[in-house]
């Protein structure tokens, strides 16, 4: 298995090196060459296994013997044992052919906890064998923060510098982030937006003098490691409810594009979705681009869904990659005009996308209507990242069951829950005494040298 960047020019690498490197030297993203398909008998022989047997049938065909397969069957266990449900994903019916899979049960309460506990023990792991030490610098809306520092902190060999837009994440997203006493935790709330902080990441990994002289690692989805881990819950998902034997559709909160094209690797892989539908907050840019073919950023709108308040959606270059069949010339292009304001997209490669994805938009008054009512019919209280993907799959239930991602545990964000509902949801046992925590975090400049500076000197012996 082989590891090939969406933009062509980068060096060719097995999947430990391109777990260890991020971002491809050429500024595109790493893909596999080949997507590994799954037989109808591999697939219907995952329903009702362990979430942890799941993800080992699952991800193992990419790791091209990186690990021994009882080496990779511990870190797995590892990963998922600091879990709060025994189900790891539980799916809760909402409606006759509407499910919702919870995916806010590990240690920080959102998604990312799946991927991140996996990569913070497979990192572990290959660091052990090569006695190097890394600098991980990552940029975060909210989620992908916390989940970071809660699955590094304490590591002798690897510092994590996490950039947020200050002022734009939810008060528990920030203190799970500043609230870590590990001196290798690094907080930085940067002036900004997320957009700017990914921007500043991805300039670090373009500057090859500081990239290699830190030895800088990603943890964002730019990994491809992140995804493939995010790959297992859609299997796990989808045969519970009868795949291969049936079809599912998927509803995806979205702003970084990183989960849902977990799910068209899923797709690829032989599970019979039927569409994946991608559920924007007001930072509508995917919803219009798969509308109108015009890929155009105009801003970063704050929401009450602040996670996926994102213009810039580093994974749509995964998705553009197959939809130009594999034309790293053409991707390079396209992300040239983004830099300028954005791309129009070919008619054919337009139409490819559309045969896998739909689209919709929800409001913010929407967002806060599906949480009050989903109370009220159901019992579930949901987030506000969540609520938008409930809403949009209503606009998109069809003859196969719709499963929606609940991204987050509404605990985090309980300020829009409590406007919507009236019930402040309380923070489970483990994280109870997070508002009696200290934070440390530091101000930061949305400036590349400023930056740099900063990493290197925390980081110096
Ligand atoms: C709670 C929540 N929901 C949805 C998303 C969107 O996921 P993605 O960026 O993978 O599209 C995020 C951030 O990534 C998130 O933190
Ligand atoms: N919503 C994310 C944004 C970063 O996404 P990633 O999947 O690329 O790490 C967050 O919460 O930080």
């Amino acid at each position: 298995m082989h590891y090939v960047s969406t933009r062509g020019s980068a060096p060719v690498l097995g999947f430990g090196e391109a777990m260890m490197t991020g971002l491809a030297r050429d500024g595109g993203l790493y893909v596999p060459d080949t997507v590994p398909e799954l037989s109808h008998g591999d697939i219907a022989a995952m329903a009702g296994l362990p979430y942890e047997e799941v993800a080992f049938r699952v991800m193992r065909p990419y790791l091209g013997g990186f690990f021994g397969d009882d080496e990779f069957r511990g870190l797995i266990d590892a990963a998922y044992k600091g879990f709060h449900h025994t189900a790891r994903a539980p799916l809760v019916q909402l409606a006759p052919n509407h499910f919702l899979l919870e995916l806010f049960h590990g240690p920080t309460l959102a998604f990312k906890d799946f991927a991140m506990q996996l990569i913070g023990q497979m990192m572990q792991a290959a660091l052990a064998k090569s006695g190097e030490r890394i600098t991980i610098v990552g940029a975060t809306s909210g989620d992908t923060g916390s989940a970071a520092m809660e699955a590094f902190r304490g590591l002798a060999n690897v510092d994590v510098f996490i950039l947020f837009p200050h002022g734009r994440v939810s008060d528990v997203q920030r203190r799970q982030m500043t609230t870590p006493v590990e001196a290798n935790c690094h907080a930085l709330a940067m002036d900004g937006d997320f957009d700017a902080c990914q921007a500043r990441v991805k300039d670090m990994f373009n500057d090859f003098a500081f990239r290699d002289g830190v030895r800088l690692a990603g943890v964002n989805s730019i990994n491809w490691a992140r995804v493939l881990a995010q790959v297992v819950y859609y299997f796990y998902a989808a045969t519970a409810l009868g795949a291969p034997h049936r079809s599912v559709s998927f509803t995806v909160p979205t702003g970084n594009f990183g989960d849902i094209f977990a799910g068209y690797i899923a797709r690829r892989m032989g599970l019979p979705i039927e569409k994946l539908v991608i559920a924007t907050n007001q930072n509508d840019i995917l919803d219009r681009a798969l509308r109108a073919g015009d890929y155009r950023t105009d801003g970063v709108k704050p929401s009450i869904s602040p996670s996926m308040d994102i213009q810039v959606s580093s994974n749509f270059e995964r998705a553009l990659f197959d939809a130009y069949g594999r034309d790293g010339n053409a991707v390079s292009q396209l992300m040239a005009e983004l830099k300028t304001g954005g791309f129009h997209i070919s008619q054919g490669a337009l139409e490819t996308l559309r045969a896998t994805f739909a689209s919709g938009r929800c409001s913010e008054e929407e967002t806060l209507a599906t949480i009050t009512h989903q109370l009220r019919t159901t019992g579930e209280l949901l987030c506000p990242h969540s609520a938008v993907g409930v809403k949009v799959a209503e606009d998109h239930l069809g003859a196969v069951p719709m499963i929606t991602l609940a991204t987050a545990h509404p605990a985090k964000f309980p300020d829009a829950v409590e406007r919507a509902t009236g019930i402040r949801p309380g923070l489970p046992p483990h994280m109870a005494d997070l508002f009696d925590r200290p934070e440390r975090m530091t101000r930061v400049p949305n400036d590349l040298a400023a930056l740099q500076a900063l990493v290197r000197e925390r980081i110096a012996p």
